[in-house]
């Protein structure tokens, strides 16, 4: 089930370069949030932080509290492959594995659970994972054909059906939309509509309309100056962030002053 999340004052460094600063916030579940701001203001980094992809880098750490549903995810009994199952991860360019079926695609997760599986199971999982990520009418008939013979849309559809294939409850979308064209763009944003009945969602994007219409929640990131970690500047409703935010930066930076 979709669970909400609560940061607490999270700092996040790579090695001595702390490159996010004192975030607190609450991202509501059944929901979609936004992140936006300028480059290199650690939407990226924060956004790993919230499935504990960030420490996988070497001398990556956060200090603070990431609080999903009840369980605080650094805590020292947590498994970080059980968070990564937990809260799924779509990335920019879609990272469907290009020899394999696209069958097996969307079981990838699956099998890295290392979960037996009945061939009737598996073939359940698919068609359900692949009609939620509306692709099942486009390949239900060539699923043994490799992934990386789908165009670019469709191709971040199945990733997006191999994330929802191990029944997270949260997922964390990084500019999902920003090597796709116009069409693609447009049906995986219906589809983000679709899934936020399901699931809790996190989405960065550059793209200010992208946010405005598919976001109930925008958090804005900046920089406080040259060298200096991000920040959350300010979290509001996405209708309030685009008429009337509470910072004179946010409102700059959304009418394209700056960034
Ligand atoms: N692997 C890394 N090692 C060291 N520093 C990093 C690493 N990844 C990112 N950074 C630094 O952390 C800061 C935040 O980067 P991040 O990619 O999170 O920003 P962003 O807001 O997502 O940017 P963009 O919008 O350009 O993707 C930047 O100063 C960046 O140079």
């Amino acid at each position: 089930m979709a669970k909400s999340i609560e940061v607490t004052d999270l700092d996040i460094y790579y090695g001595d370069f702390k490159a996010v600063e004192g975030v607190t916030m609450s991202i509501p579940a059944r929901s979609v949030t936004a992140f936006i701001g300028p480059s290199g203001c650690g939407k990226s980094t924060f956004l790993r932080s919230l499935n504990r992809m960030h420490e996988v880098i070497p001398g990556a750490r956060v200090e603070g509290k990431v609080v999903m549903g009840g369980q605080e995810l650094y805590g020292s009994d947590v498994d970080p492959v059980e968070v990564r199952r937990q809260v799924g991860m779509v990335f920019q360019r879609p990272n469907p594995f290009p020899t394999m079926s696209i069958y097996e695609n969307v079981l990838a997760g699956n099998r890295l659970n290392a979960k037996r599986m009945k061939k009737a199971e598996a073939d359940d999982i698919v068609e359900r994972a692949l009609r939620g990520a509306n692709l099942w009418n486009e390949v239900h008939d060539r699923l043994n054909k490799p992934g990386a013979g789908l165009s670019g849309g469709q191709q971040q559809r199945l990733c997006i059906a191999r994330a929802i294939a191990v029944q997270p409850q949260v997922l964390l979308m990084d500019e999902p939309c920003s090597a796709l064209d116009p069409i693609s763009t447009s049906a995986i944003e219906d589809l983000i509509h679709e899934l936020q009945t399901e699931y809790t969602i996190v989405i960065v994007t550059h793209n200010m309309q992208q946010a405005a219409r598919v976001s109930e929640d925008t958090a804005f990131f900046n920089l406080a100056g040259a060298g200096k970690p991000g920040r959350l500047v300010e979290m509001n409703p996405t209708k309030k962030i685009f008429s009337v935010p509470d910072d004179p930066s946010t409102e700059a930076y959304i009418s394209g002053r700056f960034g």
